[in-house]
């Protein structure tokens, strides 16, 4: 099998509440940041969509007929639907997100996928810490359609009761010639079995870097720069006067929010991001895969200058911003790549506070937030702000903190398709009816808060049922993708 017709089926092995959709959901989050066409069929969506939702824990019970057969019918549906989406959709990561836990059904989806030419991969969740299991039944199962206005109490001892069948029938995978991982205890074990391919040897990489220990994750851009002031790209300048103010304000708005728990920081090996980082009494690190995408020739220009000089670029940019790249430079697709080990790390951290840049923290914030390709170049992370996320189950939380100094406008919002096409390009749309690169920002129209009030508390984004995400632009390079990984 050639590297351009691989295709994976990842299936979820485990009790109910051992986080096998948490699994599911960061292992597409993760390949389709890549840009690997990956998505997530969940049997249970399929179950509650086929028969209704609210079934209580009898249904589970391998001795009811009913259940066994529905059951058995939702895993063949959903089944069906992944193979159809291998086919027609040009599909390289499939997750089977159920218990599948015994042989017999093992057996099944393996003699099915293998005869369809996907590999198969078992993912074993095992946990035995009841507080983990238990937190876990409250943070997810409760919100479930499952228990939809059922009293909390009543649907925890039921929700035990369905995992209680499930444990009469469960045989862990030993299954020797199967190609498996078993995550014990959240990662404190690891046992992997005929691993074979690049692919699949990151995903267990990236299997073992996760943990569920609560956490923050703080990002900021560095305070205003001069080139930021001057309205020019790249560059290594240094923090503007309001710049150095905003760096003054940073160790108060972190020590609000975090009080005493720990944190490290993490900036860039340039001077504007050091230099925010200058007073935060917190471990530091500079990275040089954080500095911000290269602009190649078109450092340290103006994005008029660039119009002018180079207008074809200019347009060409527009018109695909993630897979342009600055000639002697870098595209956002090249910047994914290069933060994937990055990702990898953060993923082991407790709190964190990046200072980062524009593009940097827009691929970073994209990853967490599952934003598609088409649309991370143009994620808003503003100067003077900070960013909060918490991971949480299906997600993360999110909080921005905008700090009340002044800062330019640095976004370039997306321009309108006929204009691109026409090769006729716009000048940058202006912000509040300001100037762009060197504009004013907090006057009019936009919240400024004070330090340490959260604006803009958004509600956790749920990823969507079937983690499906869309990325236009990204088939065509997909192949370049997984022979690059292939090397
Ligand atoms: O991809 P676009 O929207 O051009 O944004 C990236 C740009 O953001 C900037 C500011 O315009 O980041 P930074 O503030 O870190 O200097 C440029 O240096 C960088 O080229």
């Amino acid at each position: 099998m050639t590297t351009s017709n691989l295709r994976i089926a990842c299936v979820m092995v485990g009790l109910p509440a051992r986080g096998k959709t948490y699994i599911s959901q960061k292992v597409c989050r993760y390949l389709t940041w890549l840009g690997i066409n990956t998505k997530v069929f969940n049997v249970g969506n399929y179950r509650r969509k086929l028969y209704g939702a609210q079934q209580e824990h009898s249904f589970f019970d391998p001795s009811n007929p009913i259940g066994i057969k529905q059951r058995k019918e939702s895993a063949s549906a959903a089944l069906e639907d992944m193979i159809r989406w291998f086919n027609e959709d040009q599909g390289i990561v499939a997750i089977y997100d159920a218990t599948n836990s015994t042989k017999q059904r093992r057996q099944w989806l393996h003699e099915k996928l293998t005869k369809e030419h996907v590999q198969v991969f078992f993912i074993e969740s095992i946990c035995q810490d009841e507080s983990i299991i238990l937190d876990n039944i409250r943070e997810v199962k409760l919100s479930s359609p499952d228990y939809a206005n059922i009293d909390p109490e009543e649907a925890v001892s039921d929700f035990k009761a369905r995992i209680d069948h499930y444990k009469d029938q469960y045989e862990t995978v030993t299954e020797q010639n199967y190609t498996y991982i078993k995550l014990i205890n959240v990662g404190s074990q690891v046992i992997i079995n005929m691993i074979r391919g690049y692919l699949e040897s990151r995903i267990v990489y990236y299997l073992m870097n996760l943990h569920t220990a609560p956490r923050k994750i703080y990002m900021s851009r560095h305070g205003e720069s001069m080139f930021n002031l001057q309205g020019k790209i790249g560059g290594d300048s240094a923090l503007s006067p309001r710049g150095v103010l905003y760096a003054d304000k940073l160790p108060d708005l972190i020590k609000q929010n975090l009080g005493d728990k720990e944190l490290i920081v993490w900036t860039s090996t340039m001077k504007r991001t050091i230099q925010t980082s200058g007073l935060l009494q917190y471990p530091k690190m500079s990275r040089k895969a954080l500095d911000e995408l290269d602009a190649g020739m078109c450092d340290g220009m103006t994005y008029e200058e660039i119009e002018e000089k180079y207008p074809e670029d200019y347009a060409n940019r527009d018109d695909d911003k993630f897979n342009y790249r600055y000639k002697g430079g870098e595209s956002y697709r090249d910047v994914v790549l290069r933060l994937e080990p990055v990702i990898m790390d953060l993923e082991r951290q407790g709190n964190i506070l990046i200072i980062g840049h524009q593009a940097i923290l827009r691929c970073i914030y994209a990853y967490f937030m599952n934003y598609n390709q088409e649309d991370l170049p143009y994620i808003k992370i503003p100067l003077h702000t900070v960013i909060e996320l918490t991971p949480k189950a299906y997600g993360c939380d999110e909080k921005r903190y905008k700090v009340d100094i002044e800062a330019v406008d640095t976004h370039r919002p997306k321009p309108n398709k006929a204009q691109t096409l026409k090769k006729k390009v716009s000048k940058p749309e202006l912000s509040n009816g300001t100037t762009t690169n060197g504009a004013l920002l907090g006057a009019s129209g936009e919240i400024v808060h004070d330090i340490g009030s959260p604006i803009l508390p958004i509600s956790p984004q749920l990823w969507p049922s079937n983690g499906a995400t869309k990325h236009k632009g990204a088939s065509s390079h997909l192949k370049q993708d997984i022979s690059a990984f292939a090397l």
